[in-house]
């Protein structure tokens, strides 16, 4: 799968664990920064990774904030983007089921590499379950015309 990723000084290091390994297992992955743990602002991160989602280039993206609330909302602005904050393998389950989301946002201050890793997995290989649920995707998307 072709992959965006990004994190701040915040997620720095837990994204370069996570792109080593998900490079290693095949998947086509764009790290788009932060290069160092320099402390920086992280909506324009965003916006790269999710300008990749929307035009193609990537078929997801992951980004890594400290708490990801700020990554999550600064995402969820940008239309076409369904951004998940996943904290667990449940939430991954649901925002790739029920939302269809195309970004996974991690909180890097509350997770151990071995939960993100799994986070990822379970998001990565979870099929958006349609139905009932691909009519309130239709209804999320159309608030994006003004709601
Ligand atoms: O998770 C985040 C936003 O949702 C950021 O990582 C966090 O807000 C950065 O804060 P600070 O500069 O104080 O480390």
């Amino acid at each position: 799968m072709r992959i965006a990723i990004a994190g701040d000084h915040n997620g720095f290091a837990l994204k370069s664990l996570l792109r080593s390994e998900l490079s290693a297992s095949g998947h086509e992955v764009s790290d788009l920064g932060s290069h160092t743990a320099e402390e920086v602002d992280y909506p324009e991160l965003c916006v790269e990774v999710c300008a990749r989602v929307r035009d193609g280039r990537a078929e997801r993206g992951i980004v890594l904030g400290g708490s990801g609330l700020g990554e999550t909302i600064a995402c969820n602005k940008l239309p076409g983007i369904r951004a998940g904050l996943c904290h667990d393998v449940w939430t991954a389950e649901i925002s790739r089921g029920n939302n269809d989301s195309n970004v996974l946002v991690l909180p890097a201050k509350r997770l151990t590499g071995d939960q993100a890793r799994e986070i990822v997995a379970t998001w990565l290989g979870t099929p958006f379950k349609g139905g009932k649920h691909a009519r309130r995707v239709a209804q999320i998307a159309a608030l994006e015309q003004g709601g």
